[in-house]
């Protein structure tokens, strides 16, 4: 069993010098998740110290077979017994040592397939946590997380921890055991050679731990240098275009080469590490079984012990010293999953969004007037970035939001869908804070269409039924003859039953944006979000594609994040925004006759954009 987690911690030094950070907490947190499987738990303590005691057992009675032959050499002389005799003497101790191989093979059976058993129930329970509360999180977690880093950190970091369980936990409690049982009877046997036995083994594991610690730092730096020469590897090779282009290909080569070279030492030193410190490891082991042969020959010699037990005692010394050994390297695993445990449960133990309220409002009958009140908001507590925004929409109105970059246009709308709680003040919809609705409710009221668009593997039809699961085939077809994309979903092989992949390879960008204009069409939310396309699309499919909108846009409040401005010159209102707030409110006349912000974007992007004939109708209504 040594062996395979050797190889383990080997392979994997650059996890297992990890600790975490409050190690009494996430001990608490460890046993909290062995106590969930608590009567497995007892099963496996009495079966790991059965087991050691059947094991001990076992040159027991080698010893009793040994010194009873021996007596019938003493007795008798050597060959002058029959085998008869011999076998008469050690068939007792034998049986006895087979029945406690037998039960010690059976308890240990029992005990790691329990171990397995709660291993795979405590990955399930963690999994579960974390995807539960992956959905409870507020927006803000994610922006200050990779979603995907912690992921994949923590299904890492989940599989450590069954790891740990299932061999390093079952190990460690027959380690334990075995040095209890096994220093007991050698203290028994000889409490002097003992107590020199165990000076010497406790002197050479110190050296093991610091020996193996400097070996991890090695391997370490092996994996860490191998990890720089691929991400050096992959740049060269991703954007090798670029590096031709601005003709850096000598200095990109000279790069990976110095990486290469780095990582070739370090791969170097490792191996040194592998094939001449583990060696030298196992001879410092060696020295307290060399000195108690040496001395409990002496003292069999001497007749103070006989053959069998010196025999016995040789073997508890491998019993006891090995596990010291073991211990220290299923300690520095055990260390590399307690900061395992520490990360998953950093995540369970986050702060949930704040929960919807108990008596939800409903509105049967959305209209779309939406009032902001005193808005202020902050990505973070310490930093406002909105301080008071103020607007009325009138139901069916088309409000436009324009401002340079960074302005909060996109925030504007966060906060409007409830993606992030506000601060201050109050949003409310048809006369009722959104606070006082549920979230799901808030959110079926807005129907979204952005620049990144997001289809599913599945059928066409699947992709456009999405926020209306229950739409029939009919209302399917009408949606899509209204975002003008009816006609090319024909065309495809299988029209609207085409199965599309995620990557969407046979559907092209204008394409995809029809469909899911038409899949908003179907959703028929009471208010629309748009963020106006700037993506390389075709001028036909771009017409097509604004002609799709202002069908969408007939009979509902809409809220356009206008980019080029002679898309909006007909919006009922225009919220210019700059710095997080809304600096200028009105329509493109009053705006413009007011000279501000508006007039001064309006009047250089109408110098710069020769193209706005084509695109000014589609947003009239
Ligand atoms: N998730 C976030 N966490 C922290 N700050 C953010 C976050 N999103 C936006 N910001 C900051 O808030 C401000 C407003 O950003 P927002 O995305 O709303 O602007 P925008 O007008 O939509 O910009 P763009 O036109 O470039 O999309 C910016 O200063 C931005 O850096």
């Amino acid at each position: 069993m040594i062996n395979i987690l050797k190889t383990k911690t080997k392979t994997q030094k650059n996890r297992a010098t990890e600790k975490p950070h409050d190690i009494k907490r996430a001990l608490f947190l460890f046993v909290t998740l062995l106590l969930r499987t608590k009567t497995k738990m007892i099963v496996v303590l009495i079966m790991a110290a059965l087991g050691s005691v059947m094991y001990t057992l076992i040159p027991w009675f080698m010893g009793i077979a040994i010194d009873n032959v021996a007596a019938l050499i003493s007795q008798f002389g050597i060959g002058n017994f029959t085998v008869g005799q011999v076998i008469e003497v050690i068939t007792e101790p034998l049986l006895a040592l087979t029945a406690a191989s037998v039960i010690t093979f059976i308890v240990l059976f029992i005990q790691e397939r329990i171990m397995a058993r709660v291993s795979e129930e405590s990955g399930t329970y963690l999994r579960e946590m974390i995807t539960g509360k992956m959905t409870r999180l507020p927006l803000k977690f994610y922006d200050d997380v990779k979603v995907g880093e912690i992921l994949s950190r923590n299904s890492v970091d989940i599989e450590r921890i069954a790891e740990i369980l299932v061999v390093g936990f079952n190990q460690f409690l027959s380690a334990v055991f075995n040095i209890i049982i096994g220093l007991g009877l050698m203290l028994w046997i000889n409490p002097r050679l003992t107590v020199i036995v165990l000076v010497l083994m406790i002197v050479s594991s110190y050296f093991t731990v610091k020996i193996s610690q400097k070996s991890q730092a090695s391997f370490a730096e092996n994996f860490e240098t191998l990890g720089v020469f691929n991400s050096i590897a992959e740049e060269m090779f991703s954007g090798n275009m670029l590096i031709k282009v601005f003709n850096q290909q000598e200095e990109s080569f000279e790069k990976i080469v110095e990486a290469n070279e780095k990582q070739h030492e370090a791969h170097l030193k490792a191996m040194f590490m592998n094939y001449a410190i583990y060696p030298a490891i196992r001879f410092l082991n060696q020295i307290a079984f060399i000195v108690s042969a040496v001395y409990g020959g002496y003292l069999a010699i001497q007749g103070f012990l006989s053959v069998g037990v010196v025999q016995a005692y040789l073997q508890y010394v491998s019993q006891v010293s090995e596990p010291i050994t073991e211990t220290s390297f299923i300690i520095n695993s055990f260390q590399a999953s307690l900061a395992s445990i520490e990360r998953v449960y950093q995540i369970i133990d986050m702060d949930d969004a704040v929960p919807d309220t108990d008596q939800p409002a409903n509105i049967s009958k959305p209209k779309g007037r939406i009032v902001f009140k005193d808005v202020a908001f902050g990505y973070n507590d310490s930093h406002l970035i909105m301080n008071a925004v103020n607007f009325e929409t009138k139901p069916k109105q088309m409000i436009a939001i324009v401002g340079p970059t960074g302005a909060g246009k996109t925030t504007l709308i966060n906060l409007l869908m409830r993606f992030y709680e506000i601060n201050s003040g109050t949003i409310s919809f048809d006369g009722i804070d959104i606070r006082d609705m549920t979230r799901k409710k808030v959110r079926q009221m807005f129907g979204m269409v952005l620049q990144d668009t997001w289809l599913f593997e599945g059928t066409v039809a699947d992709n456009i039924a999405y926020g209306n699961k229950l739409a029939t085939r009919e209302q399917i077809i009408k949606a899509c003859k209204l975002a003008q994309c009816h006609q090319f979903i024909e065309n495809m092989p299988d029209g609207y039953d085409t199965v599309i992949s995620s990557e969407a390879s046979i559907v092209s960008q204008g394409q995809q944006q029809l469909l899911t204009i038409a899949r908003t069409a179907l959703a028929d939310p009471p208010v629309l979000i748009l963020d106006e396309a700037t993506s390389n699309i075709d001028t036909l499919t771009e017409v097509k594609i604004q002609e799709a909108i202002a069908n969408l846009m007939k009979g509902r409040t809409s809220f356009v994040i206008a980019h080029r401005l002679s898309t909006i010159r007909n919006a009922d209102l225009i919220l210019v925004m700059d710095k997080g707030n809304i600096i200028e409110t009105g329509n493109h006349e009053e705006l413009m006759q007011h000279d501000g912000m508006y007039a001064d974007l309006y009047k250089s992007q109408f110098l710069t954009h020769t193209d706005s004939q084509v695109r000014s109708p589609a947003f009239a209504h």
